[in-house]
């Protein structure tokens, strides 16, 4: 959590300027921030100085391990989080490629689980991870990527958090993630969370140890509007100790969360925090 802070309180101290055309709205920028989290120990980085939605942001990223493409997919898994970059966005609702309502094309989780090759048929990116991790296998390359600048026109947006590398040493399972860009009072919440629960996930589904995640972004920002709540409320409070994780033990394999998990085989022990802050969230 201090990192967090930490990090909120460098872009306001040594920030700079940068518009952003997309948006129409500035946003104070440091580039890069090396963010680390204890999975092993269930230290679960959870946002103290806010109230904060875990269960959403696991939702979205076991959306992306599904492979889904169509924001009600998101809905019914219980987060709401593409409905705005599905329906809202100018750019994507003129784009032919839209399939028709809450569809966001070919973005995160379609790269991960059916990357289109030449030959025409697709290739699954997780479950060669799972396999080999399974079987002790680190072929130094346990590469999830979501980054396929190739299909950016056929998507709602370039993906964020894009690539997650898994390394095995003895037992025990690490997990690297990289960002190219981070809205540090928004999406960083759920980043947080997403990155800690990809490992303990993987690591429980590969019947590993969890170790560490370490989570690298480049380009941090905060909207000029989300400033002065940061500034004048969340970085005035202190934060509490870390909450914990809990999985359900009966998930054992990829099939498990593909087929019957939902968001009540999650749950947050210890849990103390500051009240909600509603950030304003740029389209
Ligand atoms: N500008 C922007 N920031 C983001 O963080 C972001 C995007 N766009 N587009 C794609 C995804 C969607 N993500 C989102 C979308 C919404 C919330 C959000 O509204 N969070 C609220 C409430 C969450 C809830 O009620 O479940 C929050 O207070 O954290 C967070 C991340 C992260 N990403
Ligand atoms: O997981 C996510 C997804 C998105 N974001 C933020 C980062 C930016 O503020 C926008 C994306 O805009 P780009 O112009 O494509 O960079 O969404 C995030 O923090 N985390």
């Amino acid at each position: 959590m201090k990192q967090y802070l930490a990090l909120c309180q460098r872009i306001i101290d040594q920030g700079t300027w940068i518009e952003n055309e997309r948006t129409g709205k500035r946003c104070l920028t440091v580039i890069n921030a090396d963010l680390e989290y204890d999975v092993g120990n269930n230290q679960f980085p959870m946002i103290t100085t806010r109230k904060s939605f875990y269960k959403s942001a696991i939702a979205e990223f076991l959306g992306y391990m599904r492979g889904y493409d169509n924001a009600a997919d998101f809905r019914a898994l219980g987060t709401k989080t593409w409905d705005a970059n599905a329906n809202l966005n100018e750019a994507w609702l003129n784009n032919p490629h839209r399939k028709g309502e809450d569809d966001m094309g070919r973005v995160y989780g379609v790269q991960g689980r059916a990357w289109a090759k030449p030959d025409g048929t697709t290739l699954d990116q997780l479950k060669k991870i799972v396999e080999n991790l399974k079987n002790g296998i680190d072929d130094r390359a346990e590469i999830l990527t979501f980054y396929n600048p190739g299909e950016f026109g056929m998507g709602c947006l370039r993906p964020c958090m894009h690539t997650h590398t898994f390394s095995l040493l003895g037992d025990t399972l690490h997990l690297t993630s990289y960002q190219r860009s981070c809205d540090v009072p928004l999406g960083l919440n759920f980043n947080q969370v997403q990155v800690f629960a990809f490992l303990a996930l993987m690591a429980q589904i590969t019947g590993k140890k969890a170790g560490k995640a370490y989570h690298k972004i480049v380009n941090a920002h905060i909207y000029e509007d989300q400033l002065e709540l940061m500034q004048e409320v969340q970085l005035k409070r202190e934060p509490f100790p870390s909450p914990q994780l809990k999985i359900n033990p009966k998930i054992t394999s990829l099939e498990d969360l593909e087929t019957w998990v939902t968001m009540d085989d999650f749950e947050v022990v210890g849990y103390q925090c500051h009240d909600a802050i509603k950030y304003p969230f740029s389209v």
